[in-house]
């Protein structure tokens, strides 16, 4: 499949489970565009053929808020390919529980709520520490990718 990775990192933790997802999927062959927000005019960096599926990670901001890089990401996306999407998006995040349960990682849940993901979020606690963490997104990729083919073909 032709998967975009769309992500929003300030200092590293989502870059990093991004690597970890783009990883698993370029091991299950799968063909990736990597797109980091914050490195330039996104509309110039999406692809011009809409993906099987987009892969949106963000870490959050102030009290559950999605970055405003992501938000720009949101709108590119919608001018080049129209709302509802017409492929689906999984989303993943990184957040930190000391900012209370009800705002943890509310950038992800935000991101999967306004474009019906059909995917469980994934959400880690900052960056992703150890076998458990890499485990969870590596568990997490497989599960989008195996779901996305199984709806995608008959
Ligand atoms: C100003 C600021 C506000 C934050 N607010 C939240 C929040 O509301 N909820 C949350 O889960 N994490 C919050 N965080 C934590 C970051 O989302 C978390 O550290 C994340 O892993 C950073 O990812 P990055 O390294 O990819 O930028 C906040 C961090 C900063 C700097």
């Amino acid at each position: 499949m032709h998967i975009l990775l769309a992500f929003a990192s300030l200092s590293g933790n989502t870059r990093e489970v991004a690597m970890l997802v783009r990883g698993r999927c370029e091991a299950l062959g799968h063909r990736v565009a990597w797109l980091d927000v914050d490195a330039g005019d996104i509309a110039l960096a999406l692809p011009a053929d809409p993906p099987a599926l987009c892969l949106l990670g963000s870490w959050t901001d102030n009290a559950g808020r999605t970055p405003a890089e992501m938000k720009d990401c949101v709108a590119a996306l919608r001018d080049r390919f129209g709302l509802p999407l017409p492929f689906p998006a999984a989303v993943f995040g990184t957040g930190e529980t000391q900012w209370g349960e009800e705002y943890y990682c509310g950038a992800a849940r935000r991101l999967a709520r306004f474009f019906h993901s059909p995917y469980p979020v994934l959400e880690i606690e900052q960056m992703p520490h150890g076998a458990a963490d890499t485990h969870a997104i590596h568990h997490w990729t497989d599960a989008v990718l195996a779901t996305t083919e199984t709806s995608t073909t008959c």
